[in-house]
């Protein structure tokens, strides 16, 4: 389990995380979700212990990573697939991850197994591509056999058979039942691997509740309606209580209600109609506009997602 509390981390002027708190439970696959820059990167390296924090803490199964003896049994991270040293081979390199943390030599060959690396463990690390260093990453990450992995944007760069292993290889994580965060700027890919979904913008929390709960709220519908007098339409709608907005002379747009109310209530009026639809907006468009402004949307305002069904 990941414990992030009240964390916040700058650089000089720089506000990257702002006074984030989330739990990443066991047993599920946790999306971590914002834009770039958003702070993922920065929280996670707070949680390895790779950068402090200003204030606040990230607790990995109760304890601060910078204590573990060995914390590649506690922890595995994807972070930069770049880090490795380009002049060894892959092998090697998890060779030196096992034993800085007192692991066997036989994990070296089954994690190279596990996530096929197969012959080009044994090449030289600057030749490999961007989807085989991923899976060295994830190898080192594995190699532990930890509880808690933390992944940075790890289908970044990879074939649509890279994204799709990744994808499986994050499930049977969390179907072990182990405490996984995966990094994502991008909701269409989290959407189909995340459990939960913990979204963040400018540093702070805007949604934490499972993904279907938050796409749920995400993809609002609205009415377009074009009437022979808007005027007399706008004044029906909103005395219905409806929340209504001009779009342009002609027409208007309603929120949360579905075109046969908005109909109805037009016939009532005795207002003739000459355009009716409904709009759902894309999953992605509300997603911008959730993140867009991640302060407007701070504190409950009409766009925060609030904690669902678990
Ligand atoms: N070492 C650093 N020095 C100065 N500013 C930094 C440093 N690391 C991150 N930042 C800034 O902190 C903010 C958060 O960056 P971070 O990399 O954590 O975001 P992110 O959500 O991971 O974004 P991305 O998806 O682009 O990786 C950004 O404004 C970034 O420029």
């Amino acid at each position: 389990m990941i414990a992030v509390r009240g964390l916040t981390k700058r650089y000089g002027d720089v506000l990257a995380v702002d006074d984030l708190s989330f739990d990443v439970q066991p047993g599920k696959v946790t999306g971590f979700l914002g834009p770039n820059g958003a702070g993922k990167s920065t929280t996670m390296r707070v949680a390895l212990g790779l950068d402090r924090s200003t204030s606040g803490e990230v607790l990995v199964n109760g304890r601060r990573c910078a204590s573990f003896a060995e914390p590649l049994r506690e922890v595995g991270a994807l972070l930069d697939p770049g880090a490795a040293h380009p002049g060894r081979t892959g092998r090697a390199h998890l060779r030196v991850a096992a034993r800085t943390n007192g692991l066997p030599a036989r994990r070296v060959d089954e994690v190279v197994e596990q996530v096929g690396l197969g012959r080009a463990a044994g090449r030289r690390i600057k030749g490999y591509s961007l989807g085989m260093r991923q899976r060295l990453g994830i190898a080192a990450a594995l190699i532990g056999d930890p509880g808690v992995l933390l992944f940075d944007e790890p289908v970044n760069g990879l074939d649509l058979d890279g994204v799709r292993w990744i994808r499986g290889l994050l499930r049977q994580l969390a179907d072990e039942g182990r405490t996984v965060l995966v990094s994502s700027h991008l909701l269409s890919e989290m959407e189909q691997i995340a459990d939960r979904l913990v979204v963040i913008g400018r540093g702070r929390l805007i949604a934490d509740a499972t993904t279907e709960h938050i796409l749920s709220g995400l993809g609002r519908v609205q009415v377009r309606v074009r009437g022979a007098e808007p005027d007399l339409l706008l004044a029906g709608l909103r005395e219905h209580g409806l929340a209504v907005e001009r779009v342009d002379a002609h027409e208007l747009r309603v929120e949360n209600t579905t075109a046969e109310e908005v109909g109805r209530l037009a016939h009532a009026a005795n207002v003739p109609l000459r355009h009716l639809s409904e709009v759902r907006q894309s999953l992605e468009d509300a997603y911008v506009e959730l993140t867009g402004d991640s302060v407007e949307y701070h504190g409950g305002g009409a766009g925060r997602v609030a904690e669902g069904a678990r």
